[in-house]
């Protein structure tokens, strides 16, 4: 399936003069005149950073936080583009903050994951926008939620903006981990999948929340085409007043970007072209076969349905479906796939069977469809 955007490409709002990757950079809050634009400075300097970000009206979760610097911070946003050249960008919350951060000369707005959840909000600051040409970028919701995501962006995009762009700043989760934000790719897959045209710029440093893990995610952002980074940068993190653990200063920040391998998604060279296309065509057998194994797989099941039906057996066997997640998995792991992946694999097959199953146990009652996965 395709969504209609109405895009106009990264490279028509934002100039990266030949930068590789494409990196938007600032500390993570404005707090000082001095902070703020001596870190542009520095910014500027490695010659690496496209566009200064700052914010100014920071949502938090907890009351007592400092929560922005407010207003005034958007006069120093100007200092700093005039002294370094860089265009600036700022998180937007309200249809207030848009019209200030316009009238202060913003060049770049971006919506927080927070209001991204509330399809009031976005549509307060789409409405806002309406009639406005200004680049705008869409942070994920909070939740792994695909639609709350594209909802925002065509809301924004319904409102006349074009030059449009997604953010990926990772998920929260209540599964302990090493992120402050799981990343699950899958779900920005799945939006680039759906709008390919639509450009999707990563944020390690909210996916990461620990500077130490920056270039790793940076790197695997990279590795799946996404159009660039958004990452904070602070003259001197240690005593920054918001998300001080996530902020590198502007040397570190260019050593994380000298680390990266850059990739690119189009294959030019005909010796790799050709070797790709002949292993693609061996993934191609093997995906068949995968899916004729499925397929016959799910004949039996609807066999054994059929003997349940008859015999008034349940459905769900939880000891033998144990026995199955062991052996397989002990199988899984002796070829080398991860007992996760194994699992999950399983689990979507055994969840089609038992639907099959009940089709059949239930024959003659109507039944709405559900889903298969949860996110
Ligand atoms: O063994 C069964 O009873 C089956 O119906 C097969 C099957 C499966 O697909 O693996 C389906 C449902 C049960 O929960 C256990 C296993």
């Amino acid at each position: 399936m395709k969504l209609n955007l109405n895009i106009q490409p990264l490279n028509t709002w934002i100039n990266k003069e030949g930068k590789q990757p494409l990196l938007i950079a600032g500390p993570c809050s404005a707090e000082t005149e001095d902070q703020l634009v001596a870190t542009a400075h520095l910014l500027a300097k490695t010659g690496k950073v496209s566009a200064l970000r700052a914010g100014i009206w920071k949502p938090r979760t907890r009351p007592g936080e400092f929560e922005g610097i407010g207003s005034i911070g958007l006069e120093w946003l100007k200092r700093a583009k005039e002294e370094t050249g860089l265009p600036t960008a700022v998180e937007v919350a309200t249809a207030k903050h848009v019209e200030e951060a316009l009238a202060a000369g913003v060049d770049i707005l971006w919506v927080g994951a927070r209001s991204t959840a509330n399809p009031f909000t976005v549509q307060e600051i789409a409405d806002a926008l309406k009639g406005i040409d200004v680049p705008v970028m869409v942070k994920n919701p909070v939740n792994p939620d695909l639609s709350l995501w594209v909802g925002a962006l065509e809301r924004i995009n319904n409102a006349g903006i074009t030059k449009l762009a997604a953010i990926h700043r990772g998920f929260s989760s209540y599964e302990k981990s090493a992120f402050r934000n799981e990343p699950m790719w899958d779900v920005a897959i799945s939006l680039k999948t759906l709008v390919p045209e639509l450009p999707i710029i990563n944020d390690p440093s909210h996916i990461t929340g620990n500077r130490d893990l920056i270039g790793y995610i940076s790197q695997k952002a990279i590795d799946l085409d996404m159009q660039g980074l958004m990452i904070e940068s602070h003259i001197d993190p240690t005593v920054a007043w918001t998300d001080a653990k996530q902020q590198v200063t502007p040397a570190a920040l260019s050593d994380i970007i000298d680390n990266l391998a850059l990739r690119k998604a189009e294959v030019k060279n005909t010796e790799v072209k050709d070797k790709l296309a002949e292993l693609r065509a061996q993934i191609d057998k093997i995906d068949d076969l995968i899916i004729q194994k499925v397929a016959e797989r799910m004949t039996i099941a609807e066999q054994i349905g059929k003997y349940k039906k008859d015999n008034n057996i349940t459905i769900l066997q939880v000891n033998r479906w144990e026995e199955i997640l062991k052996k397989t998995t002990d199988y899984g792991k002796a070829l080398k796939l991860s007992p996760e992946f194994t699992e999950k694999l399983l689990e979507l097959v055994h969840t089609e069977s038992i639907r099959r199953q009940g089709l059949i146990l239930n024959e003659g009652i109507e039944q709405p469809k559900e889903s298969l996965t949860h996110a």
